[in-house]
């Protein structure tokens, strides 16, 4: 599974679920089937409505395994994407923590061109916005450029019906019931205004081993009308078109018919169309997981999620690929200076904590810091907590051990509360995975067998 950041701890409790299904074992997590998770979880979180992150089960679903602690982790630490450009990295690398210099601002601001052109123009670079508004609202004004520099363009509108209708629907409005969200229509839209010539992205899955997946993009090379017909002879002529997905060649995509729920119980719908929308501009949600070589970005106060920011800058592959159309600074710093999560993890477990953003961005800065009784080290390994605490643990064994022969059971059950157990328990679930956590607990057993006067055996 890609992308992790954005599947939420709801949906792999569903995977989990289905797998068992399909694969008739029940009593195994995924069926048995080995699951591999790739993402960044300082990218894109869950859509809010779709629920907690991935790392974060809901207190509704315990005591139920944390399926997100079956999981080890394994981290890539060199960065492909922008290799070569150590500024740009430099950049991402204290945006995706937060910790944004004046003088990173300073470089950004460089990159803010008011009036695109030649590579950067409208109707070249592609354009990165927050919201979906945005992005039609440019791809509106790419048509309209084209529309007057002459293009002839043609508009394809669904076809839609209702195939197992719940009520007499003789007297209704189709449009009515047919929901308005793409999303809720398998990815049809219910018009399309295409050319030849037009950037157009593909929103459902034709051929994965072609590449020709949601979110391919390529331009219209032909449009093939139906009935070998020379044009659009009907407004409700849905033609096929030809498309250079560019490294995954030229391939023809037929209009598709999906089913999917009317609105108001109304039965099943089905729309028959090009599974296409126009991308000349695309959503940062849209836009994670892709490489881009050239991008106008905007940076402006429309940014609303963590990481947003991060997501779509980290796109192009250097500073000279980047043009920013609008950049709010206070806005950045807001969105990806304060995520209210970060994950901790050492070398082989991860493990969900909550914990104030500082305290890391401290910890990342300097060697070792100590943050409320913590030992932050730079790799959060949690080596200076584990010393730390063992040097104070072996002295107060050393003060139970001459206890034992003076007090009571009691006394000495208390003592070990008091001198053993608040410290050792202190933080533990931010230290207790780490490798050498096995130390604090053979102090631990060592103090165990002090006070119920064990041997060793
Ligand atoms: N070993 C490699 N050598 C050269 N280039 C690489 C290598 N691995 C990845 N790349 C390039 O780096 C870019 C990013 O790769 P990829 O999309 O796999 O990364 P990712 O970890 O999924 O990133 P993200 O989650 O941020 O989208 C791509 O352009 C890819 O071609």
């Amino acid at each position: 599974m890609d992308e992790i950041s954005m599947v939420s701890y709801q949906m792999l409790c569903m995977i989990d679920a289905r797998l068992r299904q399909l694969k008739n074992h029940e009593d195994e997590f995924f069926g048995g089937i080995n699951v591999l998770l790739f993402g960044d979880l300082l990218q894109l979180p869950p859509i809010k409505r779709s629920g907690a992150p991935v790392f974060k089960q809901p207190d509704h679903l315990q005591p139920a395994t944390h399926l997100w602690r079956l999981f080890t982790l394994c981290e890539l630490t060199e960065n492909m994407r922008q290799q070569g450009d150590h500024t740009f990295i430099e950049i991402l690398n204290a945006l995706r923590i937060g910790e944004l210099t004046a003088n990173h601002f300073s470089i950004l601001m460089q990159r803010v061109i008011q009036n695109p052109s030649d590579e950067f123009a409208t109707d070249k670079a592609l354009r990165v916005y927050t919201t979906n508004q945005q992005v039609n609202n440019h791809n509106a004004a790419v048509l309209n450029l084209f529309r007057n520099k002459g293009s002839r363009i043609y508009t394809i509108k669904a076809q839609d019906q209702l195939i197992d209708a719940t009520r007499n629907t003789d007297t209704l409005n189709l449009a009515n019931i047919i929901p308005t969200d793409i999303n809720k229509t398998g990815g049809l839209p219910s018009v399309l205004e295409i050319f030849v010539g037009a950037k157009v992205m593909l929103r459902s899955n034709i051929d994965v081993t072609k590449g020709l997946v949601n979110g391919a993009t390529g331009h219209i090379t032909e449009i093939v009308w139906p009935q070998f017909r020379r044009t659009q002879m009907y407004e409700t002529d849905v033609p096929s078109v030809w498309i250079d997905f560019g490294r995954d060649g030229i391939q023809v995509i037929h209009p598709k018919a999906i089913q999917f729920p009317a609105k108001f119980n109304y039965g099943t719908a089905e729309r028959r169309m090009l599974p296409l929308i126009l991308s000349w501009a695309s959503t940062v949600h849209k836009m994670q997981g892709s490489t881009v070589d050239l991008a106008v970005m905007y940076l402006g106060s429309k940014l609303f999620e963590e990481g947003q920011a991060y997501v779509a800058l980290s796109r192009v592959k250097s500073l000279e690929g980047l043009c920013i159309e609008k950049l709010d600074c206070n806005k950045l710093s807001e969105v990806d200076l304060k995520p209210h999560y970060t994950l901790f993890a050492d070398d082989t477990t991860i493990s969900s904590v909550y914990m104030d953003l500082e305290m890391v961005q401290n910890a990342s800065s300097r060697a070792c810091e100590k943050a409320e009784g913590v030992y932050l080290d730079r790799g959060l390994l949690w080596r200076a907590q584990v010393d730390e605490l063992c040097n104070k643990l072996s002295t107060n064994i050393f003060v139970l051990r001459n206890l034992r022969h003076c007090v009571s059971g009691y006394i000495l059950r208390q003592a070990y509360f008091a001198l053993f157990h608040a410290h050792m328990k202190y933080a533990l679930i931010v230290w207790g995975h780490s490798s050498g956590a096995n130390r604090v607990f053979g102090l631990q057993r060592k103090a165990g067998r002090i006070i119920l006067d064990t041997p060793y055996h």
